[in-house]
């Protein structure tokens, strides 16, 4: 027997609880899903209407990008939006009240508590002070009615748009907005399947809708639906609401699941998270490679694979999970841009550049438009920052290696004019801005250098 499958046996062994645990929780969570929300099998839609695709807007992100879901259903990587609303403007209405009254009823009995214990009370954010409020947690007479609009409408919608059987809602939102909001962080849902039903129409508001990161053919804006109208999608799409700065925005989210499929990845990465924040490493890494099992393409984990060496000290290790969780999946910056970072601390500048340009690449100027999503904007700006000042270390190397310019200056030549152009393009956002404005000023005088003294 070699050495390594005794080593490899605390690691399996991580592995297998790992998969009892979410096998577990999978089957809890579905059992009171089906038990509140009834099942997918329980339909009672018998009028024999059948959907067809004129029923529906698709639009869709690259195959492959979907997450960990995406293989497991038909039509992984499409978002589907009903032409027809699913709700009457009265039933909109109800919801939005139902919510707005169990927010209040959830925030006084909040107080109530708070007054009946001892000493100061310890803050917590409840879903109340968020705004919104969880579906299990509605009055009994709006549970049903979801119940039935799940059974006659969405239920069936889901089925035939993704062909998965045995659906549960297992909980969901009715999310509330109220200006000014900010924009949720990009995100997965924990689900198989998720359904976003428009309670507002979008004269209600400014700004809002529901960001899709990585859409085809699209300006890289929210998508904004009609009031009643739904959108259905894969859970694990990376997507996230707008924020609002004016009026009012609600919606209804409810997150589906599958009998049939334990979502094994995203489920041992919910599971990684928790070990990383209580330093539980080697559980985390169990976590990891238990998702990765499941769904070895898979960005997310890689970027915690990477969070995890670098917490371990493992930099080279941490370097290549990132390069590799940026090379799967594009559209996400955060793989690159860390990359970037951590690369310019290591005192490689132009290894760093190249990771900045390639966030920029991507993004095309979208950031640019007016009404762009303001975590492309922020992250655009980052990376123009970034691309300059790496950009700025390298002349400023290649100047010393150079100091009398008996050799050309070629490196500067040719890419300071880019870094100088990004600069000025972040300058317009802080005008004034005395760092970028020192990093413009030094490299203008390096490319006049390299220009006016080289031999060339
Ligand atoms: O506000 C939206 O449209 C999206 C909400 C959402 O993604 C969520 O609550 O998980
Ligand atoms: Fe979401």
């Amino acid at each position: 027997l070699s050495g390594g499958i005794f080593t490899s046996i605390p690691c399996t062994f991580g592995i297998q609880e790992c998969i009892e645990t979410v096998t577990q929780k999978h089957l809890a969570e579905f059992e009171f899903g089906s038990k509140t929300f009834g099942t997918s099998g329980s339909n009672t839609n018998n009028d024999g209407r059948t959907f067809d695709n004129e029923a529906f807007i698709s639009r869709m992100v690259k195959k492959g990008y979907a997450g960990p879901s995406e293989s497991k259903l038909e039509n992984g990587n499409v978002i589907f939006e009903t032409k027809n609303p699913i709700l009457s403007q009265e039933e909109c209405n109800y919801f939005i009240d139902v919510a707005k009254d169990t927010i209040r009823k959830e925030k006084e009995a909040d107080l109530k508590y708070a007054r009946t214990v001892e000493g100061e009370p310890e803050w917590k954010r409840t879903n109340s002070d968020l705004g919104e409020v969880r579906l299990s947690n509605l009055p009994p007479h709006a549970v049903t009615k979801l119940r039935d609009l799940l059974a006659n409408e969405l239920y069936p919608i889901l089925v035939n748009r993704f062909n998965v059987q045995n659906l549960a809602v297992y909980d969901g939102l009715i999310l509330g907005n109220i200006a000014p909001s900010k924009s949720q962080p990009v995100h997965r849902d924990a689900s198989l399947l998720t359904l976003n039903i428009a309670l507002s129409s979008p004269e209600d508001f400014e700004g809002g809708g529901t960001y899709i990161e990585g859409l085809e053919n699209s300006d890289g804006l929210p998508l904004l639906i009609s009031k009643g109208k739904a959108l259905c999608h894969s859970s694990s799409i990376m997507h996230a609401g707008n924020g609002i700065s004016n009026g009012e925005r609600w919606v209804l989210v409810l997150f589906v699941i599958s009998q049939n499929d334990v979502q094994v990845a995203r489920r041992a990465h919910a599971e990684c998270l928790d070990h990383i924040d209580k330093c539980r490493l080697e559980n985390a890494i169990a976590a990891i490679e238990t998702g990765l099992q499941d769904s070895p393409h898979d960005h997310v984990l890689h970027m915690s694979k990477g969070q995890v060496a670098s917490m371990r000290g493992n930099e080279q290790e941490s370097i290549e999970c990132l390069a590799k969780a940026a090379a799967l999946y594009p559209p996400s910056h955060r793989g690159a841009m860390t990359l970037g970072k951590m690369l310019e601390s290591k005192r490689r500048p132009r290894a760093a550049l190249r990771r900045f340009e390639s966030v920029l690449t991507q993004i095309q100027d979208k950031d640019l438009l007016q009404q762009a999503w303001m975590p492309l904007k922020a992250t655009a700006w980052d990376a123009r920052v970034s691309a300059g000042r790496c950009a700025l270390l390298c002349a400023e190397v290649e100047a010393q290696k150079n100091p009398l310019a008996l050799r050309e200056r070629s490196w500067s030549k040719c890419h300071l004019p880019a870094a100088i152009e990004r600069l000025e393009t972040a300058l317009m956002f802080v005008p004034g801005d005395e760092y970028i404005i020192s990093m413009l000023d030094r490299a203008k005088e390096l490319f006049y250098e390299a220009n006016t003294f080289s031999t060339t």
